[in-house]
């Protein structure tokens, strides 16, 4: 029988211009080979200065020589996508398949209720049928606020669908939409209704605040719900029985919205948790999720958000299913994954959050090669790859002809709880496949990156989907500390995954492409950077002070390759970032945090992992922070960098900077007080004061923080004390050395 000729749901388009780029980045690297041959060629000889210091060189230019190839896949071929939701809708309205919404949170204090529940509501209000839609909270902390908080909201909801739905509302999460659209204008009957639903979200708001501020939910609620009860017998967050409830069920009439409308499922889930059984953070809370959903709606499709990452596109669920449901190419579709944007980024960005060129250009390249990584927001899953379905070549799934089971109909709400529960007990996983092959994958602090890279294994591809209008929206970090260690989870993680059995270094099934392999790689490969980088920050700068040259002169035709390499990838990579539509500050700032992530967060990952390795440390997983008390959120505002409070990667970064201000004080007064000749050092050594000046110049925030600012946002006296000492010390240490 012949197949039936479909248009397809989506078209592939590939970046144009790019032998540019390849020419350029060829002739980057003939500059970077003859780095490599002036250094073999040129070792001092045994007794000369330097020797070592040299070798290090060498070393630590090969490794950034070797690790920069590892960007090119990313910028080879990259590809742009456009779902046609249209033809979706001809062809597949009346059989759309079912969804599942994961929202997970796991601290009341800095993933505040109210912040949750406006995720939870706008993923509610997608423009998708409402009895085809079931919303999932786990809630890792088993916070009964947070409880009262999306019961508060399932009531909520039934006027701020309709209320949606009648005037096409987007971003559908209400503090986000009433924040836009306060400015615009509309109607009159538009705004009579907005001042109504507006003053309901603000009590309801209200009521959600004052209980988290007593830390209780009032006695009189309890009556309201009998969710409530199941609080008595809880001990602690990390000690308590599954705690499950369906609080819209679909079928019941009050779960009928004003206008008598179907609305989604809603439940709350708080796993089991015991001391003494490892709960797996996310992942665990994931697989929970996986299975409890499996008993109560079974989509076919789950999407995952992070509590703070609220729909700012009612579209985008139709639009992610044009390339899963796609007749000839979503067969092989696992995941379609959207970019992890932010709605608190500032103009020029301070701590690089924004990862604009990682969204904007590498995440399209890696299309090209076989997909996106899964970054646990964001991200469209098919439920049965998720669960561990293998990728075969007869593998077709006809959407026409699945017919949804509903569990709901078979039983009564208080059965279908009952047996839910049972799937997210703590023991339920023991002797089981739960996190090794099925679901997301346990052991990585970067469960996403691993579970999504085992799904590659498995021979199925994803896709990158970047939407003009940005699919969803979150909050970056706002201060330094919260970055560092955010970025040593990522980084550690990453390292977890190239030592594990999914390893691009030696996992060879032929299923991933070589450029994939590199991509991935080039993102787990991070914690190896942090040795040559704190050498290239702390030996030019020393060498310099006492003099002695690590790289040639000025007059030198060896100097050629190094500006060429120097200036021409600052060049491309400036430019990159503006493309991807940074600011020229924006640019700057980011290479501050490159350098801050390389020299403290990579480090201290690094050395992490080995002890665990080695079993002296556990694994945990710290959650950032969603909310900021006033004056650090004025200080983020206005870009001024926030260090708070003492700890080992602040004192760090404070030695290095100063380590590299005295250096460069130190040689200017040695040349212009005491040796003769006065300025000759900036042709016999102008690319260490280069290096210098440049590292002193990125620092300035640093310096400032340590001696000229007042507020609480600088870096606390015991730094300074600590950080000058070591610094100086390594001066004096090194020059008196022979
Ligand atoms: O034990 C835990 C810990 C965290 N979370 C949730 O996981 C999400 C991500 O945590 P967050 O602190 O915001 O981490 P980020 O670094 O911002 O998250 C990115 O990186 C993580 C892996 O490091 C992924 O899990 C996330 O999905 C991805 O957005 C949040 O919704 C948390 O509530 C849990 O449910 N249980
Ligand atoms: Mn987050």
């Amino acid at each position: 029988m012949a197949e039936k000729e479909h248009s397809p749901l989506f078209e592939t388009k590939r970046a144009k211009g790019r032998v540019f780029y390849k020419v350029f980045s060829l002739s980057l690297f003939v500059g970077i080979c003859f780095i490599w041959v002036y250094r073999v060629s040129h070792i001092p000889r045994e007794g000369e200065d330097g020797k070592w210091g040299w070798i290090g060189m060498f070393c630590v230019e090969l490794w950034f020589g070797l690790y920069w190839l590892l960007r090119h896949p990313f910028r080879w071929n990259p590809r742009f996508r456009e779902p046609f939701r249209d033809r979706l809708s001809q062809r597949y309205e009346e059989v759309l398949p079912k969804v599942d919404i994961f929202v997970c949170t796991a601290d009341p204090v800095i993933e505040p209720a109210v912040m949750v529940i406006n995720t939870v509501l706008s993923v509610m209000a997608y423009d998708y049928p409402p009895d085809k839609l079931s919303v999932y909270l786990s809630d890792d902390a088993a916070s009964d606020i947070t409880f009262y908080a999306l019961f508060e909201a399932s009531i909520f909801a039934k006027q701020w669908l309709p209320f949606c739905r009648k005037f096409k509302v987007d971003p559908t999460s209400p503090a986000a939409y009433f924040k836009t659209i306060a400015s615009s204008t509309h109607s009159s009957s538009h705004a009579k209704e907005l001042l109504t639903i507006k003053k309901l979200y603000q009590d309801m708001e209200s009521r959600i605040e004052n209980a988290g501020k007593m830390g209780r939910v009032p006695e009189e609620l309890h009556s309201k719900h009998k969710g409530f009860s199941a609080w008595d017998s809880y001990s602690s967050r990390s000690d308590h029985d599954t705690i499950l409830q369906i609080l819209l069920d679909g079928k019941d009439s009050s779960a009928k919205d004003v206008d008598g409308n179907v609305m989604p499922i809603l439940v709350y889930l708080a796993r089991e948790k015991r001391p003494q059984v490892p709960h797996n953070f996310k992942a665990g809370a994931m697989n929970s999720l996986l299975r409890v959903s499996s008993m109560i709606s079974n989509g076919e499709i789950i999407l995952n958000v992070d509590c703070d990452m609220y729909s700012n596109n009612s579209q985008s669920l139709r639009d992610a299913l044009c390339f899963l449901m796609d007749e000839d190419q979503g067969r092989e579709i696992a995941f379609v994954q959207t970019p992890q944007c932010f709605e608190n980024i500032t103009k020029n960005d301070i701590y690089g959050g924004a990862l604009q060129v990682v969204y904007a250009m590498e995440f399209h390249g890696m299309d090209a090669l076989g997909g996106p990584l899964y970054i646990g927001t964001g991200c469209f899953h098919r439920r049965e790859i998720l669960c561990g379905r293998k990728f075969n070549n007869q593998y077709k799934k006809d959407w026409n002809g699945c017919k949804n089971i509903d569990h709901m109909k078979e039983a009564s709400l208080h059965e279908l709880e009952e047996k839910s529960k049972a799937l997210a007990s703590c023991t339920y996983e023991k002797n089981t496949l739960w996190g090794k092959e099925m679901g997301l994958l346990y052991g990585c602090s970067v469960e996403d990156v691993v579970t999504g890279l085992s799904i590659k294994c498995r021979g199925w591809k994803s896709v990158y989907y970047n939407p003009q209008r940005s699919a969803f929206l979150g909050v970056a970090p706002t201060t330094l500390p919260q970055v560092l260690v955010q970025h040593k989870r990522w980084s550690e993680g990453g390292f977890q995954v190239l030592l594990s059995k999914y390893s691009r270094a030696w996992y060879a099934y032929g299923f991933i492409n070589p450029g994939l392999r590199m991509a991935y790689c080039y993102y787990n490969l991070w914690v190896t950077l942090s040795w040559p980088t704190l050498y290239y920050c702390i030996i030019p700068s020393l060498y310099l002070l006492k003099g002695i040259p690590l790289f040639p002169q000025m007059s030198s035709p060896w100097f050629i390759p190094y500006a060429y390499v120097m200036l021409g990838d600052s060049s491309y990579c400036l430019m990159e970032f503006l493309w991807s539509g940074g600011t020229v500050k924006g640019w700057w700032n980011d290479l501050r945090i490159w350098l801050y992530k390389r020299t403290s967060s990579y480090l201290f990952a690094f050395v992490d992992t080995i002890l665990k390795i080695f079993g002296f440390s556990e694994s945990t997983f710290i959650v950032s922070a969603k909310v900021a008390e006033e004056n650090v959120s004025q200080r983020y505002e206005k870009e001024v960098m926030e260090f708070g409070n003492s700890s080992p990667m602040l004192t760090l970064l404070a030695t290095l900077a100063l380590l590299n201000l005295f250096c460069l004080l130190g040689t200017f007064i040695k040349q212009v007080f005491i040796i003769e000749g006065g300025l000759r050092i900036f042709d016999t050594m102008a690319l260490q004061v280069l290096l210098s000046g440049v590292l002193v110049l990125i620092n300035i925030p640093v310096y400032q923080g340590l001696f000229l600012r007042k507020d609480k946002g600088r870096l606390p006296i015991s730094v300074a004390v600590q950080s000058t000492t070591l610094a100086l010390s390594a001066c004096v240490l090194f020059i008196s050395t022979r």
